[in-house]
Parts: C-alpha cells; structure tokens; sequence
C-alpha cells in the first residue's frame, strides 16, 4: 500500500475539521477525493503533504510515518500539486520545473542534460511547449497550473497528490491533464470536484462530508443519485455514457419543469 492514513483528527481554532479520517491509496490505484465545499479535503491532502503538521502514527507513505521522513526522503515518495502556490520570487518556466529533480541531485550538483531534457518532456505533455524561458509569473491561471503539474511528474515519485488538479483550466486541458496523469506508471490521489472527470479517470472515489469519510467504492457506487441529494443536497440523475462507458452525472435544477 501506498499511502494510508489511520484516525486522522486535525482541529482549526477549536473546530475539528477532520474527525477520525482513515483511508487507504493502493500501488497504482487513481483515487479521487470529493466532496462539498469545507468538508475538510485540502485539509487532508495538507495534512499527507505535511503543510499542517499531522499527528504521529497517523499518515504513512511507502509504510513510513511521514512525520519521521526527512525532506529529500518525501520528494522522493511523493510528488505535491497543491491549490495555492505562492511564488514568491520569479523564476523562467524551464526553472520552476527543474526544481521538482530536487531529490534527484546531489548537493552543489549542477543540472544535468537528461534533468532538462525531462523538464522539456513534461513541458511538452501538458502542452506548455516552447514556454521554458517565458518568466512564470506572467503566466495565466491555467498555464500556471500545467507547469506546477509539469514540475510534480519531473520529480518521478511512485504518488503524486494533487489538490483540484483541473481547478484553472479549460475542457481541453482538464482532460488533457487526466490523460496525462493516468498515462503514467504512479499511484494518484487528487481530490476532485467535476464528478464527470472523476468517474470517468478514477478506479475508486473516496467521499468526504464535514470533516469524515462516509463511503469509498467504485465510482458507480459513490457517485450516485442517494449521495448527490444526502451530501451535496442536488438532485441528479446518473446514467452510463454509451460511449465511454462511464457513468454520467446530470444535475437537476429545482424550477426544472417535468423533473
Ligand atoms: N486557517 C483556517 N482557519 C479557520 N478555518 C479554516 C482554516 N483552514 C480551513 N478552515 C476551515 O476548515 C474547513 C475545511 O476546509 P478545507 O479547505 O479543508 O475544505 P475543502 O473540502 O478543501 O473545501 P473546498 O472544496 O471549498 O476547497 C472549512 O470549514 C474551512 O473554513
């Protein structure tokens, strides 16, 4: 097992905003995180990618408590893409993502070619080609995020996390990134807000509400109508694609006329 997390509590200024979280990321598995706004995602992803500080014996990578694993150790396991990125200091495209070869290099080492023709290669996949010098605050929102993802798979961990990963992009680019992610040989555990994206990419979808997992299955068991109308409070109806194969999801407004 790749990640997994035992009993997790994490409380804000006196408010528990995850409660017992236990869950499990298999080898190779793409597993999405969903749920309504404030029920506690990011705090979990924070909490595996060691922004907020988790308690002991509560989260493990590879079988080891992150707690206990120095930071070149964690890059090697672990990839991040997280919602906020706050750059602080301008770097070119082609910098950014050579960052994410950090556990790769050896102190004072300078970069090697195959480093940079990686970073290219990645630049390349999610379609950020001939960017590399462009400075990367001067980037949109949705440029922006395809590096940051770009910079993660540089970093060649064996799991990447990613907290709304196709938060920023247009249609092409939020399946364009899936395809991306779910071509690589890694384990994915994003959460996810399109229910469409996330039935259509996941092999197993883990439901959160107010701070607490309530169920985690297949897609077709999470993603259903009895959910969407007790967690998000949307009525819905879910049918598969006859194309895709996949289920769909079809959101049902209450002034609609004969639903
Ligand atoms: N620094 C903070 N101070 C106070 N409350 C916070 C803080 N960070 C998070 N919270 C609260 O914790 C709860 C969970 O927030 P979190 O960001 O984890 O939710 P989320 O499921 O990722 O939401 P969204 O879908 O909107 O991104 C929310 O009610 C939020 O307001």
């Amino acid at each position: 097992m790749q990640l997994s997390v035992k009993d997790l509590d994490y409380i804000i200024e006196g408010t528990k905003v995850l409660d017992a979280v236990s869950l499990c990321v298999e080898e190779g598995g793409f597993v999405g995180l969903i749920g309504p706004n404030g029920c506690g995602k990011s705090t979990l992803l924070k909490n595996i990618y060691k922004t907020y500080k988790p308690e002991r014996n509560a989260v493990f990578i590879s079988g080891k408590d992150v707690m206990e694993m120095p930071p070149k150790e964690m890059a090697g396991e672990v990839s991040v893409v997280a919602q906020e990125n706050n750059v602080e200091f301008d770097v070119e495209v082609l910098d950014m993502v050579m960052y994410g070869r950090y556990a790769h290099r050896r102190f004072l080492e300078g970069e090697k070619k195959e480093d940079i023709e990686l970073c290219r290669q990645f630049l390349r996949e999610v379609g950020m080609e001939g960017y590399e010098h462009r400075m990367y605050l001067s980037l949109s929102g949705g440029e922006k995020q395809r590096v940051l993802l770009a910079r993660a798979l540089t970093q060649q961990s064996r799991l990447i996390v990613l907290d709304e990963p196709t938060n920023h992009l247009d249609v092409r680019y939020q399946y364009l990134i899936m395809q991306t992610l779910k071509k690589q040989k890694i384990t994915v555990f994003s959460s996810i807000h399109d229910l469409n994206i996330a039935s259509m990419y996941c092999d197993k979808i883990i439901l959160m509400d107010r701070g607490r997992i309530v169920a985690v299955g297949r897609p077709e068991e999470i993603i259903t109508e009895k959910y969407m109308q007790e967690v998000f409070g949307v009525r819905s109806q879910i049918k598969v694609n006859e194309i895709t194969g996949k289920i769909q999801i079809y959101y049902l407004s209450d002034n609609c006329k004969d639903c």
